[in-house]
């Protein structure tokens, strides 16, 4: 993964919410973007008061500080690849959707946040519509899991067939890509990656794990990385699948509920 396509000071961008506790959010995206070799940046559209046990507070930020969080970046450097994580409220979404539009915007990976890992809803139910209508349309690829992908087409999934019906409606949406993660269903951790003649299947086995926080977050900053050091969509998810799955079997007990999973930032010469 880390060849002479990697660039360390290829900069990158995450849209997301902070989590006071680092196992999700812009922390974890932060982490998986330095252990990548590259250049992350921030911009913060909610804080959340959480930590392994579950999210006790959120309070959002305002859209004017987002607008201009936002412009500064794209005005000085222009990140190469970004994603967006935690938008709660359908004003910000909006508000990030028409900052976003007035730039060229490569390799936008959207992780529709919906509920935390502990249960907490992240995404205010009136958000939905603006987050389908604005922001999904403008992805290069979305990394719904199977019960976002539920809640944003309406199909249930309980297995491979239900989540290739619920890709192909979510690209009706306009993404180019969409990589339904099956890390919630029964058996093997299969995601699929669907979009432009693309239809593969990503799988590891199953980690008997129970610390997990912060794994939809860490596969999706890793797509970023990856889309920013130069691999194609395939490479891309296949190097950020053995990521994640590598970050969740060294996840390790902190705190007194679900853990984080562990990054990985030995010395590697093969950058530059
Ligand atoms: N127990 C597990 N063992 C191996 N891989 C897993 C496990 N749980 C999740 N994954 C993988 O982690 C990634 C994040 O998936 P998921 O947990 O479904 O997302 P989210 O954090 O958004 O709910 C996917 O690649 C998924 O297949
Ligand atoms: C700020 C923020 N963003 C995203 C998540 C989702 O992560 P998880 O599903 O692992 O709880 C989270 N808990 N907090």
């Amino acid at each position: 993964m880390i060849n002479n396509k990697t660039n360390y000071r290829v900069p990158v961008l995450t849209i997301a919410g902070s989590d006071s506790s680092g196992g999700a959010g812009i922390q974890a995206d932060l982490k998986t973007f330095s252990a990548l070799k590259t250049f992350g940046m921030s911009v913060i559209t909610a804080i959340t008061a959480q930590n392994t046990r579950g999210v006790f507070a959120v309070e959002e930020i305002s859209k004017e500080i987002i607008k201009k969080q936002i412009e500064v970046i794209f005005e000085d450097i222009h990140p190469k690849a970004l994603k967006i994580g935690m938008v709660s409220s359908p004003d910000i979404i909006k508000q990030i959707a028409d900052t976003l539009s007035k730039y060229e915007v490569n390799n936008l990976v959207i992780d529709p946040v919906m509920i935390s890992k502990s249960g907490y809803s992240l995404l205010r139910t009136e958000a939905k519509e603006n987050l389908i209508k604005y922001l999904i349309p403008m992805a290069y690829i979305i990394t719904p899991n199977t019960m976002e992908a539920e809640e944003i087409t309406g199909i249930h999934i309980e297995n491979l067939e239900d989540m290739k019906e619920a890709a192909k409606k979510l690209l009706e949406l306009g993404p180019k890509y969409v990589l339904v993660k099956g890390g919630h269903l029964d058996g093997d951790a299969v995601d699929l990656l669907m979009g432009d003649g693309v239809c593969e299947l990503f799988e590891s086995k199953r980690l008997d794990r129970k610390n997990t926080h912060g794994t939809g977050c860490t596969l999706s900053s890793a797509i970023v990385t990856q889309l920013a050091h130069g691999y194609d969509v395939k490479e891309a998810v296949g190097n950020s699948k053995n990521y994640i799955t590598k970050a969740i079997e060294n996840s390790f007990d902190i705190g007194h509920g679900i853990g984080p999973v562990h990054h990985f930032y030995e010395f590697d010469k093969g950058g530059n």
